[in-house]
């Protein structure tokens, strides 16, 4: 396998600040802290079957991220053609790669898949060993009781499927979850869709994803905050849904804005008339009723049915950002 490898890049953690308190010897080598996520991989089985899966072909250049003492490293490549960079990889940037295979700390999953399909990087093939729970709700489809954001958005951009599970037992320390092998392919071709808006769309969908889309959009705070970013939209001349974050990927409920911030002075509904806002959610309603989605549960719908949505929404001058 080493002999096929161009070139292997190994992100490290930076450490910052003091070591926490708990830590656990193991080998007599090393402390180990799992709040840094450090639960080795331990099981060599389980290691080659992680780099058989991997499927690496000649010339690849492979990301890891989070090596640790070196377990998955090892049988990964040739150490005279290992790099090592110390960093966070969530805010750090990466070098150039076209595979990335990595054991990564469960804690990073969700603002790591954000960077890798939504950041300027263009690679074949992610295998990443998740918490099982998250790679359940990452594989999810429409419909799945586990459905979720975080799936929607991934197989916006990418296909990802489960390869194998992975016991607690093969780590050291132990953590209290099983684990999950699953494989993320990047689509070949970029959907036809702003993704910043995409993505800031699917977080007013997703927010509360058992309520029904006609729900969602009928709340006041919803509809003044659209009102409000859709106003900015048409103020810029490319149309672009401008500042969604892109590691913001996955939470289910952060669609939501605190009861704090729910006030007139904060949102800007008093810069605006009550005749302005009626038409609003006229065209709101429209948009719904034209798709017959109002009736709908976005954890219900594929991604096809709520870019139908989005197109329709666009098209009357409703922006998210
Ligand atoms: C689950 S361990 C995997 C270790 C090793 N690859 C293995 O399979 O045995 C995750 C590793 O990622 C490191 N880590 C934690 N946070 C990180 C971050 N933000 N960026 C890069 N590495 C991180 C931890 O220190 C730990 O070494």
């Amino acid at each position: 396998m080493s002999r096929h490898v161009a070139r292997l890049v190994s992100f490290r953690a930076a450490a910052s600040g003091p070591a926490p308190a708990a830590a656990e010897a193991w080998d007599g080598r090393f402390r180990l802290h799992k709040q840094r996520g450090q639960h080795l991989l331990t099981n060599p089985r389980v290691l080659d079957s992680i780099v058989r899966r991997a499927a690496l072909c000649p010339g690849d250049a492979i990301l890891e991220v989070g090596p640790g003492t070196g377990n998955l490293t090892a049988p990964l490549g040739l150490a005279h053609k290992l790099t090592v960079i110390k960093g966070d990889a969530v805010e750090a940037d990466f070098p150039e790669f076209n595979v990335c295979v990595a054991n990564i700390p469960y804690k990073i999953s969700s603002p790591l898949i954000a960077k890798l399909l939504f950041g300027p990087y263009r690679f074949r093939t992610a295998t990443l060993l998740l918490q099982k729970e998250f790679a359940r709700r990452l594989i999810a489809s429409p419909g799945d009781s586990e459905y979720n954001r975080l799936a929607a958005n991934v197989r916006m951009v990418a296909d990802a499927r489960l390869l194998m599970d992975v016991s607690k037992r093969d780590f050291v320390p132990m953590p209290k979850v099983d684990s999950s092998l699953v494989e993320i392919r990047p689509r070949a071709a970029p959907p036809d869709v702003n993704l910043a808006e995409w993505l800031a769309f699917t977080r007013a969908c997703f927010g509360q994803k058992n309520k029904t889309l006609g729900a969602i959009f009928k709340k006041k705070r919803k509809l003044l905050e659209l009102f409000r970013t859709s106003r900015g939209a048409e103020g810029r001349r490319d149309g672009s849904a401008g500042g969604s974050s892109f590691i913001a990927l996955c939470g289910d409920n952060d669609g939501d804005i605190s009861d704090s911030e729910n006030n007139d002075s904060h949102n800007g509904a008093a810069s605006f008339s009550e005749e302005e806002v009626t038409a609003f959610k006229a065209k709101i309603a429209g948009a719904l009723e034209s798709t017959e989605l109002a009736g709908k549960r976005p954890s219900k719908l594929s991604n096809e049915e709520l870019l139908r949505l989005l197109r329709l929404f666009n098209e009357r001058g409703i922006r998210f950002q």
